[in-house]
């Protein structure tokens, strides 16, 4: 089973190559979400709150602007974020591209080193060690899929853990997955999706949830992290005998599967919340582009029987980049210390 995060092919990128440039994030006062939109009222049929995770992820950078000016006040330094990119997939490129802006909006240092698809695994762990050791770079990405001639757990594992902003070291996952330990990092996406959730007032204590898709880098953490917020949580792969029976019990479901719109409106139950990290382009001939973008989700089936569900576009994926900048601001104040006065 594939990641969901994956995209498949260059059409998403297109997609988001030609999203408008937005003026830099002003710091301004902590935002009244207008994204709060979830009422827990009794379910009703076809009357799902939708999540708005863009508005979501909208504040949360705006607050990331404000406090990266009050860190530039009180230290003189900016967090900085490096991002490594091997080959020339144009999904890749376009991600990178759009984490840089976001970067400089919030306003970031950003670091970058593009370095051919024939590239060696010596050459990139030569970039990893580098910036593990430039005090002004606090965080490291290394855009994946890696080409398939380098091992991406040892690239991964060369980040040192302080600047792991992704989360996917084995140090910080291991850690997510202990009780008593706190991982340094938490990864993007599984952040987002619990973000998504805290943000608009669901409660996980005591409720069920379903995670479909077990994925090291989405699936595997949000299970976690569902359960350290006192959730029971099943996890529900392509070996399950019967996944909508599982899904079916679930106060919370989150879809993270990377097959378009698997998780049927019929398998929700009466009033649960939907997070759909899937992100599928599916041939469409209406559509503008040919192609338009569906979650693992079967939005307007799901619509019908949810309490809220997030969009795709516009849920998680929004999401994935405001935390990794959060992560990023994290890092760099543990970094950088306190002013010297
Ligand atoms: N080391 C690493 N870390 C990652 O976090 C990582 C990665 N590699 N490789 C690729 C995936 C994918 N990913 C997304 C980021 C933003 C959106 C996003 O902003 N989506 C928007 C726009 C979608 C569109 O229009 O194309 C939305 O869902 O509304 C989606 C997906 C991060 N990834
Ligand atoms: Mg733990």
């Amino acid at each position: 089973m594939s990641m969901a995060m994956q995209t498949r092919g260059p059409s998403v990128a297109q997609r988001r190559g030609a999203a408008a440039a937005r003026p830099p994030l002003a710091p301004a006062p902590l935002a009244r979400s207008r994204a709060l939109r979830v009422c827990a009222a009794a379910p009703v049929a076809g009357a799902a709150k939708i999540i708005d995770g863009k508005q979501i992820a909208e504040d949360i950078r705006r607050e990331i602007a404000a406090e990266v000016a009050a860190l530039k006040a009180a230290t003189g330094k900016a967090p900085g974020l490096a991002v490594v990119l091997v080959g020339a997939r144009k999904d890749s490129e376009t991600y990178v591209r759009s984490k840089k802006k976001a970067c400089a909006e919030v306003g970031f240092e950003s670091f970058g080193t593009d370095l051919p698809e024939d590239a060696s695994e010596q050459e990139v762990l030569d970039v990893v060690a580098r910036y593990n050791a430039d005090p002004n770079v606090h965080g490291i990405l290394v855009q994946l899929p890696l080409p398939k001639h380098i091992d991406e757990q040892r690239v991964l594992d060369a980040i040192s853990i302080t600047k792991d902003v992704d989360g996917f070291h084995p140090q910080n996952i291991g850690s997510l997955a202990m009780r008593g330990r706190s991982p340094l990092y938490v990864s993007c996406t599984p952040k987002g999706c619990l973000e998504l959730l805290k943000r608009s007032g669901v409660e996980l204590k005591g409720k069920t949830a379903a995670v479909v898709g077990r994925s090291n880098i989405v699936g595997l953490p949000v299970a976690l992290l569902l359960q350290n917020e006192d959730a029971t949580v099943t996890m529900v792969h392509s070996r399950t005998p019967d996944a909508a029976e599982v899904v079916r019990r679930a106060d919370v479901v989150v879809a993270a599967c990377g097959r378009a719109e698997m998780v049927r409106g019929d398998w929700i139950k009466p009033g649960a919340v939907v997070i759909d990290v899937g992100i599928n382009a599916v041939d469409d001939a209406a559509a503008k582009r040919g192609y338009r973008l569906v979650g693992d989700v079967d939005f307007k089936g799901a619509c019908e029987r949810a309490s809220a569900i997030t969009p795709v576009p516009g849920g998680v994926g929004p999401m994935t980049i405001a935390m990794l900048l959060q992560n990023t601001l994290e890092g760099a104040k543990r970094q950088i210390g306190a002013p010297a006065n």
